[in-house]
């Protein structure tokens, strides 16, 4: 039968694999090819810590319909790499499990695996292993394993009263893409572009998060959402040093452009809640002592959106000057 016509049950999970780990040595600059194939992958630390991550991404609710299969296979090794960027880690293996419908095209499939070695090349992190297996709708979950030097992993807690709050670029994009997806007709204007971009070839601040380590006092991937983020630290620091933390975080300093604005208005769409309410962007939120602002700005792009206070709660100042309670939405399963 012609390639294009033949599903994935036409050749069986194990020479499936074995496609997996042809295409790995042919197409990974990377090493521990070998490990691919064994029981399991065995690496060498080193003096440094050992981080390990997984993050499961399901067809129906993480991959819009107009994403390629090479962008679904790109996406798994992002989520994941994101959450070693967050801990300032760098990242050096990656697990890839898929569950697959038996109906699936072979050639979907070998997407689906291109996507995933093309981006662990990317981010330079070799695929180490996985697992094969059958279900009615894709679903693609990764665990990522990373190392950092001792006593220098960024966790959502560690900073004091007066450090400065800050994410790494601007947020909303992914929102508003995900909102054009729904109803795209195509789309001859850049900020749409750049806005669909964003929701279906997302890329992870590795780099950012190898300068941060040196620089920030705590660090996360924004991806449930920035005010779901901001209360995960302040929860975190809570239940680690119950202080009286709170954070201030001003609209005058979001960055947030006029066109995002009037684009956001025009599809109905509210810009603080696509800002605050959804996530995605996989940008990262940090904290950072005010002394520290100008070294790092010669290193990195960023901005300071806020700042840790001792009032123990998060709250929003307005444009006009109104000051509320920053309200906690995000993205949850299972609600
Ligand atoms: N099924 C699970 N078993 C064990 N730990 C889990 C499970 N689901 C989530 N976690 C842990 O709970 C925390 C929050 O998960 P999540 O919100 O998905 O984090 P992230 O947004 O960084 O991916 C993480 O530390 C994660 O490892
Ligand atoms: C079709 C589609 N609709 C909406 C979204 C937006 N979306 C889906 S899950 C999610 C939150 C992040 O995913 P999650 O599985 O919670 O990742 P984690 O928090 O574990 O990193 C968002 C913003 C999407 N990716 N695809
Ligand atoms: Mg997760
Ligand atoms: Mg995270
Ligand atoms: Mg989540």
């Amino acid at each position: 039968m012609e390639y294009k016509s033949l599903n994935v049950s036409a050749i069986g999970e194990k020479e499936l694999i074995n496609r997996i780990i042809n295409k790995n040595n042919m197409n990974s600059n990377l090493s521990f090819k070998n490990y691919l194939g064994d029981d399991a992958a065995v690496l060498n630390i080193n003096t440094n810590h050992l981080i390990a991550t997984s993050d499961m991404q399901i067809q129906s609710l993480h991959f819009p319909k107009q994403m390629s299969h090479f962008q679904m296979g790109f996406k798994v090794v992002t989520v994941n790499v994101s959450d070693i960027a967050a801990m300032g880690g760098e990242p050096i293996g990656f697990l890839l499990s898929m569950a697959i419908p038996k109906m699936l095209k072979l050639s979907d499939f070998d997407e689906i695996v291109d996507g995933v070695i093309y981006a662990c090349n990317y981010y330079n992190l070799p695929l180490i292993g996985g697992d094969t297996n059958e279900s009615d709708e894709i679903i693609l979950s990764g665990t990522a394993l990373g190392k950092v030097d001792k006593n220098k992993q960024l966790l959502k807690s560690g900073f004091k009263n007066g450090d400065l709050v800050a994410i790494t670029g601007k947020l909303g994009l992914a929102a508003l893409g995900f909102e054009l997806l729904n109803e795209f007709h195509g789309t001859d204007n850049d900020l749409e572009n750049l806005a669909i971009s964003k929701a279906l070839n997302p890329i992870a601040k590795i780099h950012e998060g190898q300068i941060l380590k040196n620089f920030a006092s705590s660090a996360t991937d924004i991806t449930d959402g920035l005010s779901e983020e901001l209360y995960e630290v302040f929860d975190a620091d809570h239940l680690k040093h119950s202080s009286n933390h709170g954070i201030k975080i001003y609209e005058s300093k979001l960055p947030m452009g006029e066109d995002f604005i009037k684009l956001s208005n025009k599809i109905n769409q509210n810009p603080l809640k696509l800002f605050f309410n959804v996530g995605e962007d996989f940008e990262l939120l940090f904290t950072l002592d005010k002394n520290l602002v100008d070294d790092l700005a010669k290193l990195m792009d960023f901005y300071v959106i806020g700042e840790i206070n001792d009032l123990n709660k998060i709250e929003i100042v307005y444009l006009n000057g109104d000051v509320e309670t920053l309200s906690r939405k995000g993205y949850e399963h299972l609600k």
